[in-house]
């Protein structure tokens, strides 16, 4: 039997969704309006309740990170989910700073917004439920982007690369826009790893981890990279 039919039957049972039970289990726990507490909740969810899509708490870790030294202040992310990486980058960019991060799924959207609204971070962060790709294409016209500081690829495995070119091609990246991939080896995306590894423009980092703590030891990695622009 797949992994989906069982999430599907579990979902039955409950009468609900994993992502709706998250978000009782942090409104029960954490204190609204402080991200650091969702964050923490969601934390004890993820090690001790049930597997969820969202970022590892040691990943979660690295990215805030890698966001309070870049301090980036035009933000993308592809694949929100939850709200956890996006939360985790939204706590500390800059006052002008933003966020839009896209969610495929409505139901799993309006979760999102209800946690990022709990956690009083709704001014920073934008959710559009969306496809990346087409969010992508309307970056400058609906969302006034011109440039990213900093991309978080966390959705469909398949759609990095060609999301990642997308990007490219429209001119959204600068010299020293940071482009944090999650997954690279578990689930993996050799495609994407190999183009951000050897093309000359990128300069790239691994962070390493434990793909599914507690449940499996599968080592998976973070890839962190640094456009350089074209010349
Ligand atoms: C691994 S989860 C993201 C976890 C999230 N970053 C977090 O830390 O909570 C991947 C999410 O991407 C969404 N997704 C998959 N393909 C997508 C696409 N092409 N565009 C936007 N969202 C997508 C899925 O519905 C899912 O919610």
């Amino acid at each position: 039997m797949s992994v989906i039919f069982l999430r599907f039957l579990r979902d039955l049972w409950y009468w609900n969704t994993v992502e709706e039970r998250v978000l009782d289990f942090v409104k029960k726990t954490a204190a609204e309006g402080d991200p650091a507490s969702v964050l923490d909740a969601l934390d004890v969810y993820y090690t001790d309740h049930d597997v969820i899509l969202s970022v590892a708490p040691e990943k979660r870790l690295k990215i805030e990170e890698v966001v309070r030294k870049a301090a980036p202040k035009v933000c993308l992310e592809m694949g929100c989910y939850v709200g956890v990486s996006a939360m985790a980058v939204a706590r500390h960019i800059p006052l002008e700073g933003r966020l839009i991060t896209t969610e495929l799924y409505t139901k799993t959207a309006k979760v999102a917004r209800e946690m990022i609204r709990f956690a009083g971070l709704e001014q920073v962060i934008t959710v559009v439920n969306k496809r990346a790709d087409d969010v992508i294409k309307v970056l400058r016209s609906e969302y006034s982007v011109d440039k990213l500081d900093l991309v978080v690829l966390d959705h469909s495995k398949w759609s990095y690369l060609p999301d990642l070119k997308a990007l490219e091609k429209g001119g959204f990246l600068h010299k020293g826009t940071i482009i944090i991939a999650d997954d690279c080896f578990w689930p993996g995306v050799p495609g994407y790893l190999e183009y951000v590894e050897n093309d000359p423009r990128y300069q790239t980092e691994r962070f390493y981890s434990i793909a599914l703590p507690g449940i499996m030891d599968t080592v998976d990695a973070m890839a962190i990279s640094t456009y350089k622009g074209d010349n």
